[in-house]
């Protein structure tokens, strides 16, 4: 198996489910979020290896909310639902935070819609907002933000969020954490007979035909939405791995390289699949011109666009849209998310970030395109 992708994964997604998180339902399981924390706080160290970046997406606010109301069945109710999660995620983000402050690491709650992030600007708000908590060296913990959505309840389950926070990160690895070893040639509650798949490619569409439905009635998902993970996740380059969550010292063993359950692999490099992203998926909605100097910046030393380097700005777009970066004739260097709507960028053109606030009326990024949102065209 090529272990590698773990062993060199720089940026991890962490899912775990229901059922692992409140103990079937029983309530949270405080021993197993504490394990999961206590490897999280090590991996962000770098015990052992070169530190990592850990962002943890955490379901259980329905199980543990129908608990503390005192609810033995779960509801057929959405509103009942929502009520239940708004309940049982106070719980949750306190133990996460508990257990992570225990360690030493501190943590934020971040709730997301997938609308939050099909939307351009909410989706590079959430994506600046969580990679600066990972360059403070905070963990995130997310889960769904179950208050003001339907769908999500009625439908959903965390492994899609697993995976578009893995796109949205551009995480090296999603690892799902589950109740079973990892997927099966069948459901091994159903079929005795089933094999542990120790290796496959993500997307290979014979995986969905072994993956069946929820098996516990605390989950939503089963396996199939975790194999539809691991297809989204790849689409920006990351490895799935689907573990069980109480195998000893998973994450750690995971981060080593050890075989452990199952990998799915992503047939596409990570810098492969933004560059494509950028180049394919997205309209053009604007251009910048920059200065010989920002010119070189961005050529040879791969920097950021500051618009201290900007000389012109053509369009109308809006904050999170694909811009092209051009030079003084005109050839592209590079296409990225702009920081500012072309309003602001024309205000901003050849001014240094301290006079931004006076300018805009507020303090934001000192960057016009991160380079983290940038892909350098060679020409
Ligand atoms: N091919 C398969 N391999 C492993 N588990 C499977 C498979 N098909 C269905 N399942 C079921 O999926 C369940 C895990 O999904 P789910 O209950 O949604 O867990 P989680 O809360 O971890 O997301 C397992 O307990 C298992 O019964
Ligand atoms: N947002 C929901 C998670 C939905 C769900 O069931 O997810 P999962 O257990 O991962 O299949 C919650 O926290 O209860």
């Amino acid at each position: 198996m090529d272990s590698n992708a773990l062993r060199d994964a720089r940026r991890i997604v962490v899912k775990v489910g229901s059922s692992l998180v409140t103990n079937e339902g029983r309530g949270l399981d405080e021993a197993a979020i504490g394990e999961w924390c206590r490897q999280l706080a090590a991996l962000v160290r770098g015990e052992g290896g070169a530190p990592r970046e850990v962002i943890m997406v955490s379901s259980g606010a329905i199980a543990e909310g129908m608990k503390r109301l005192g609810w033995a069945k779960r509801p057929r109710e959405v509103n009942e639902l929502q009520a239940a999660a708004a309940v049982g995620q106070m719980g949750l983000a306190q133990m996460y935070e508990t257990k992570l402050r225990e360690q030493g690491i501190g943590s934020a709650q971040v709730l997301l819609t997938h609308a939050d992030l099909a939307d351009r600007e909410r989706y590079l708000n959430a994506r600046s907002t969580l990679l600066t908590l990972l360059r403070l060296g905070v963990v995130p913990v997310i889960n769904e933000n179950d208050t003001v959505v339907t769908d999500e309840i009625k439908f959903g389950d965390n492994d899609t969020l697993g995976a578009l926070v893995a796109n949205l990160v551009d995480a090296d690895v999603l690892v799902i954490l589950t109740d079973q070893k990892g997927l099966y040639t069948a459901d091994p509650r159903r079929d005795p007979q089933a094999r542990l798949v120790h290796e496959a490619q993500a997307g290979d569409a014979a995986l969905e035909a072994m993956a069946g439905g929820a098996g516990s009635s605390i989950g939503k998902g089963g396996m199939l939405t975790k194999i539809i993970a691991a297809k989204r996740a790849a689409a920006s380059g990351a490895s799935t791995a689907i573990a069980w969550g109480r195998e000893p010292d998973v994450l750690l063993r995971l981060a080593r390289g050890e075989i452990i359950g199952t990998l799915l692999v992503a047939q596409t490099a990570k810098s492969h699949a933004r560059k494509r992203w950028m180049a394919d998926h997205l309209q053009l909605r604007g251009a910048v011109t920059v200065d010989a100097g920002a010119a070189a910046k961005l050529r040879g030393e791969g920097k950021s666009l500051l618009p201290i380097g900007m000389v012109a700005v053509e369009g109308d777009f809006a904050r999170g849209d694909v811009i092209a970066v051009r030079d003084a004739a005109g050839s592209e260097i590079a296409r990225g998310l702009a920081n500012y709507a072309s309003a602001e960028a024309r205000l901003l053109c050849r001014k240094p970030s301290s006079e931004f606030e006076r300018l805009l009326g507020y303090a934001a990024e000192p960057e016009m395109v991160h380079r983290d949102n940038m892909v350098l065209l060679h020409r």
